[in-house]
């Protein structure tokens, strides 16, 4: 959707590796957006970002011969106009409209806070996937279960395209890096690091043999105990953080794996967690 960083850009640079022609896309989609999220507000830095897709470009023809073949051919920015030719987009959960629907996958986790994302995101990529007819697309691992809900729109629509799903690319203290950081202030861009710590650091015990689902997600939840406990739910002081889910479940279709069962290693699992920031109010205690 733009504002482009390191995450965006090691999309490209698979996507160069692995195909002759690519397209990036640039578009901010109005209708994953619920109607109270941050549209309006979304970061547009469409300067910066052509800036760093030409330096991309220069290394890469640096590199050429060098086992690198791909080209950036075109960046699809196209207006809503044209990715909405009849209705207008609308946001509404009864909104009327041509959708997309992807369930129950896209009603859970990230689809239970965000009612419409979920549909939004199916909707535009089935016009983005018509539109440009790409072989491939590169989608990124931080939006695991954006991911996977391609992944099964791509496989019940016989859609002929290869659904890549990159690593995550992490700011040096762990966090994710995302468009939307820009939004947190100094401290709660401190503080939101306690969610890479947790995930990472379940995701240790799993390398290091630890099958039982329980373990693992327990693990995650220490993370959070330890510094939650320190400061009565409130975090180092700038704002309250609550924990909106921590599950386990199988990469295929994101089912939960309870803790009693055990993940099986030929298959591993996706731990995926949201954590909400608040503010706290200033006569709270601090
Ligand atoms: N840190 C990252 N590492 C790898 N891929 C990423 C990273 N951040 C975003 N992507 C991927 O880039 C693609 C475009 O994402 P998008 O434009 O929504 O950026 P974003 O940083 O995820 O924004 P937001 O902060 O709004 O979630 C998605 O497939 C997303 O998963
Ligand atoms: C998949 C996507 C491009 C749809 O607008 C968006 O949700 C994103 O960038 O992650
Ligand atoms: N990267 C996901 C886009 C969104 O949260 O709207």
């Amino acid at each position: 959707m733009g504002a482009l960083h390191e995450g965006h850009l090691e999309l490209v640079r698979h996507a160069l590796r692995e195909n002759s022609d690519v397209f990036v896309s640039i578009y901010v989609n109005p209708t994953q957006f619920g109607v109270n999220e941050d549209l309006d507000k979304y970061p547009k830095t469409w300067v910066a970002d052509m800036d760093k897709l030409q330096r991309l470009r220069k290394d890469f023809d640096q590199q050429r011969g060098k086992g690198t073949t791909g080209e950036i051919v075109g960046i699809f920015a196209p207006t809503t106009r044209v990715m909405y030719p009849t209705l207008p987009p609308t946001s509404e959960i009864d909104g009327e409209g041509s959708f997309v629907t992807i369930t129950p996958i896209g009603k859970w986790l990230e689809g239970s806070s965000r009612p419409v994302f979920f549909r939004g995101v199916a909707t535009v990529c089935t016009k983005l996937f018509n539109v440009v007819q790409p072989d491939r697309v590169y989608f990124g691992q931080k939006d695991i279960q954006q991911s996977v809900l391609i992944k099964r729109m791509v496989k019940d629509f016989h859609i002929p395209t290869e659904v890549r799903v990159i690593p995550t690319i992490r700011e040096s203290d762990g966090l994710a890096m995302s468009s939307r950081n820009v939004f947190l202030g100094k401290r709660r861009r401190n503080d939101v690091s306690v969610l890479s710590r947790a995930l990472l650091s379940a995701r240790s015990i799993y390398n290091m043999g630890e099958l039982s689902a329980g373990e693992i997600r327990r693990t995650a939840f220490q993370i959070f105990d330890e510094v939650l406990q320190k400061k009565d739910g409130a975090y180092l002081g700038a704002g309250k953080i609550e924990i909106d889910y921590i599950v386990l479940t199988k990469t295929d279709d994101m089912t939960t794996i309870d803790d009693e069962a055990e993940v099986d290693p030929s298959e591993g699992a996706i731990l995926s967690a949201a954590i909400k920031t608040h503010k706290l109010k200033k006569s709270a205690n601090r």
